[in-house]
């Protein structure tokens, strides 16, 4: 089988370089600077077949919970920022630095959040 210029065996285990496409100047403007907004305005092919950005993976074994996913994360999201304010712990800065593994991870700490119910009826938080 081939990938790209690759050839790979039929016992070669690939694991695929995901984000090298996410940093690549090339498709993305100032690929390294947090910018969530670049995303607002592009309709995702979570398809696999768009190789400029694949969460779900490609191929045979791409997610099966794509749809559940996309639903549940913007719903979770939505509702934790919607009831809470955050804040960070006293004293404490947002390091968002990274290292590299087969994810990316935090660098140092992990990030500790504070959340303060923000909804006028604490009922709702029952
Ligand atoms: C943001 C959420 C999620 C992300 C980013 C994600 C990402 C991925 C990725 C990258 C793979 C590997 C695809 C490949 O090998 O090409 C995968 C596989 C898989 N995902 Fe997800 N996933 C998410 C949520 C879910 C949910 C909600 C479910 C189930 C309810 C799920 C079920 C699975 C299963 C069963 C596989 C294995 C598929 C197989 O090997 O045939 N995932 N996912």
């Amino acid at each position: 089988m081939h990938c790209g210029r690759l050839h790979h065996s039929k016992r070669t285990s690939d694991f695929h370089q995901c984000l090298g496409h996410t940093q690549r100047p090339s498709i993305w403007e100032n690929p390294l600077e947090f910018n969530p907004d670049r995303f607002l305005d592009i309709k995702w092919d979570y398809s696999g077949k768009n190789f400029n950005k694949f969460p779900f993976g490609s191929g045979r074994r791409i997610c099966v919970g794509i749809v559940m996913a996309e639903s549940m994360v913007m719903h979770s999201l939505a509702t934790f920022l919607h009831s809470f304010d955050w804040k960070l712990p006293k004293g404490e800065k947002l390091d968002l630095s990274k290292k590299f593994g087969i994810v990316l991870k935090k660098k140092l700490l992990p990030l500790v959040a504070i959340p303060t119910p923000r909804l006028s009826d604490p009922s709702l938080y029952k």
